[in-house]
């Protein structure tokens, strides 16, 4: 395999601490290489069981509690959330997934969660639309304050979309230094967004997300479905040809439609 890329698959942690076990095993059997535990579809009460059946593996998790206001599911108040980021932080998973504005809001919270010493992955989620390149630039350099491990995920309205939020790369390559050590995961959600989810691995991203069955954002692809694209496209020699343009993004949303068409055919 010449494609380079790794798979975070995003799993929903309901309840039930049995249910939850069964979807880890099985994203990891079927090639996950992380798991992102959304801990925002658990009511607070049920959340130290979980946390026991998923602490063997939290060296490959991203745990989460997103807030309503960015996609999130939470059932609580924000104090209560609160709360279980702390306590999620307590059990150091590999990242801690934590809005930017949250952290921007509340520097105690901020503080606490390093103290514990556990890695931030700071957040930025737009529902509705991707801003430009410019404001996407200066977004991420706001968020790097905080981490160098950041995430960008925005609403992709036009194919053009894509570029702007794939333009993140370059930025990184021509103003932080490899030592600065950055982790930037930044793709698009939505139909015109695709291509970007899949290219977002091939122009930097040390990851990209993906449903174990149903999408936990607008057009997530599962585990699955991105395993075959990645590998169609090593087949065909895609590696060599990729770049943030036009051209390609146009290329990869072809190659996209034509592996899903076959494999639901
Ligand atoms: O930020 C992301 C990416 C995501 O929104 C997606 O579009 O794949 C899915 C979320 O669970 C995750 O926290």
């Amino acid at each position: 395999m010449i494609i380079s890329y790794k798979i975070c698959t995003s799993i929903q942690a309901r309840d039930s601490s049995r249910s939850l076990a069964l979807d880890v095993a099985r994203a990891f059997n079927e090639g996950s290489d992380m798991v992102e535990v959304r801990f925002d579809y658990s009511s607070k009460e049920a959340i130290n069981d979980l946390l026991d059946v998923v602490m063997e593996h939290r060296d490959r998790m991203i745990f989460t509690c997103r807030s309503r206001d960015e996609g999130g599911a939470f059932n609580g108040s924000e104090a209560e959330r609160l709360m279980v980021l702390k306590r999620l932080a307590s059990f150091r998973p590999m990242l801690l997934d934590v809005e930017y504005k949250t952290v921007e809001r509340d520097e105690e919270l901020y503080d606490h969660l390093r103290a514990l010493n556990c890695d931030l992955l700071i957040s930025y989620h737009d529902f509705n639309n991707t801003p430009s390149r410019n404001r996407l630039a200066e977004i991420m350099d706001g968020m790097l304050k905080y981490s160098r491990n950041v995430k960008i995920v925005t609403m992709a309205k036009s194919v053009e979309d894509n570029e702007s939020i794939l333009s993140l790369y370059d930025i990184i390559k021509d103003k932080y230094k490899k030592k600065d050590g950055i982790q930037l995961v930044a793709f698009c959600m939505g139909e015109h967004g695709l291509a970007s989810r899949v290219l977002c691995t091939m122009l930097g991203a040390p990851y990209t997300y993906a449903a174990l069955d149903k999408p936990l954002a607008p057009s997530q692809l599962t585990l699955r479905q991105m395993r075959m694209i990645y590998k169609v496209m090593d087949e065909n020699g895609y590696a060599k040809s990729i770049r943030n343009d036009r051209y390609t993004i146009d290329m990869v949303a072809r190659l996209i439609g034509s592996v899903l068409h076959d494999m639901h055919g």
